[in-house]
């Protein structure tokens, strides 16, 4: 029998693990949400059963996604633990709160795995780490949690010690390289290249750069020196990057958002 897959929350990344498991394997979905809009719509597009409370969910699923903001898990951790048995398994995907808060919060009742996802989940190119330190996880509990994500991307078992870390640079980092496509899009509008060209020629680049990065075997930086002649265009950008002290912002952006994942786990 396939397992039950039950979402606690159907937002941006609920929604996009969702879809991005559509169609890939023989997973019953369930979830809930505040807004039903949501689960109409994943009801219509997924087949998705819409339930109404996070009990619901709770009793109807073998793998319990937990996919809320972390500032409201603590109550429907602590609400549905009377649902939850040892055969069960919970699946947090929030931001910075650990494994020993989740097991607290759920009245130690079944075993946890965490995960961090990122949103390219949607498209099955997601990047996740997932947690199996959880000692009370049967084999076929982890084989399943790493098949889930391994269906929508590249998946890297790590100790909890990294997920700070991990969430810094790959949970947020769809975000930061979206910033920077935007900005490149701002360039070539500023330089007269028409908005919706310059849009198609950014992804482009981004895609193709991505490509090359991945396939050539090259290190990053070989990679870079083979686009920067010397006393040409690309040396010019590079070294008014290196003035700004653009890789510094970068470094300090991401350590940042690396403090505050810690945070959001006190
Ligand atoms: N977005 C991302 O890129 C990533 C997010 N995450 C993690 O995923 C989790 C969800 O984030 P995200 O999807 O962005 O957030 P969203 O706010 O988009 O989604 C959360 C959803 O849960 C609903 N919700 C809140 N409380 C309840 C409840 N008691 N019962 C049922 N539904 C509820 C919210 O409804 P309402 O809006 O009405 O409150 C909302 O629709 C977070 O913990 C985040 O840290 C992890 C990796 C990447
Ligand atoms: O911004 C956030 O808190 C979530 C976690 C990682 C990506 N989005």
């Amino acid at each position: 029998m396939s397992p039950v897959i039950g979402f606690v929350g159907t937002g941006n990344m609920g929604t996009a693990i969702i879809r991005g498991l559509t169609g890939r394997g023989s997973l019953e979905f369930c979830g809930t949400d505040l807004n039903r809009d949501k689960l109409a719509e994943l009801k219509r597009d997924c087949g998705l059963e819409p339930l109404a409370t996070p009990n619901d969910v709770a009793q109807r699923s073998d793998y319990i996604v937990l996919a809320v903001k972390p500032q409201h898990l603590r109550p429907v951790l602590q609400d549905m633990s009377g649902h939850l048995t040892e055969a069960k398994c919970l699946v947090s995907i929030a931001a910075g709160i650990p494994v020993a808060r989740l097991r607290e919060w759920s009245g130690n009742a079944c075993p946890v795995v965490r995960v961090m996802p990122n949103t390219p989940a949607l498209v099955g190119a997601g990047v996740s780490a997932i947690c199996l330190d959880d000692p009370r996880l049967s084999e076929a509990q982890k084989r399943q949690v790493q098949d889930l994500f391994t269906a929508v991307g590249a998946v890297h078992v790590l100790p909890e010690t990294l997920f700070d870390a991990f969430t810094a640079v790959v949970g947020s980092g769809p975000a930061y390289v979206f910033y920077f496509m935007e900005a490149l899009v701002e360039s070539a509008v500023y330089l007269g290249l028409p908005r919706t060209q310059a849009t198609d020629m950014v992804l482009g680049l981004l895609t193709g750069s991505g490509k090359l990065a991945a396939e050539s075997g090259e290190h990053l930086s070989v990679l870079r020196e083979m686009v920067t002649s010397p006393a040409g265009t690309t040396i010019r950008a590079l070294v008014h990057m290196d003035r700004q002290a653009v890789r510094a912002a970068i470094i300090d952006a991401v350590e940042t958002s690396y403090k505050r994942s810690i945070e959001l786990g006190k």
